[in-house]
């Protein structure tokens, strides 16, 4: 089923994220309900911890015909090399689109609901989303990177949306 994710202030998507022992049927679950809530949104990445599930695991689809789905269990960074930066928007902070800078590749080592551990290098798109994703399991949002003043005005508002809101 679709699942409700959690939107900034939400003290919980600063939470670190536990690494997944095993692939359970849980935690199988979890990632078919997170791929869903994903297109759903739509959105091209969602991290467990927007979806108030303390697990290292995200789904991640940057392709057009949106069905090229990879689904990483406790994926660590690895290697990058360069820098780019990319406008980014984040299903956790909605209407807010700024630009961030970050690694232009990456190499990403993660293992599969298969229990296979696969490692993957990643540029374009696809390197922006995972480095975007990883820093939700660690309790980071993409506003973390911007500047204080931007980081307030942006928690105004959205403090401001959450009083409509209740
Ligand atoms: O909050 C998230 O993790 C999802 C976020 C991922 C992301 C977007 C842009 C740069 C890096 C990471 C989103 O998907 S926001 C929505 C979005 O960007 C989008 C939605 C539909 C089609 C294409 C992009
Ligand atoms: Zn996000």
């Amino acid at each position: 089923p679709l699942l409700k994710i959690l939107e900034f202030p939400d003290a919980r998507l600063k939470d670190v994220a536990r690494p997944i022992a095993r692939v359970d049927k849980q935690i199988q679950q979890l990632a078919d309900d997170m791929a869903e809530t994903m297109y759903d949104a739509p959105g091209i990445g969602l991290a467990a911890p927007q979806v108030a599930a303390g697990h290292r695991l995200i789904v991640v689809d940057v392709s057009e015909n949106r069905n090229d789905l990879l689904t990483l269990l406790n994926p660590e960074i690895i290697a990058r090399t360069g820098e780019e930066e990319m406008k980014e928007g984040c299903l956790s902070v909605p209407g807010v689109l700024e630009t961030v800078r970050r690694a232009e590749k990456v190499t990403v080592r993660a293992t599969t609901v298969q229990g296979k551990t696969v490692e993957l290098e990643a540029d374009g798109l696809l390197a922006v989303c995972l480095q975007h994703e990883i820093d939700h399991l660690d309790g980071t949002l993409f506003v973390d990177h911007l500047s204080r003043l931007k980081q307030s005005l942006i928690r105004r508002k959205a403090e401001k949306r959450v009083r409509l809101g209740d």
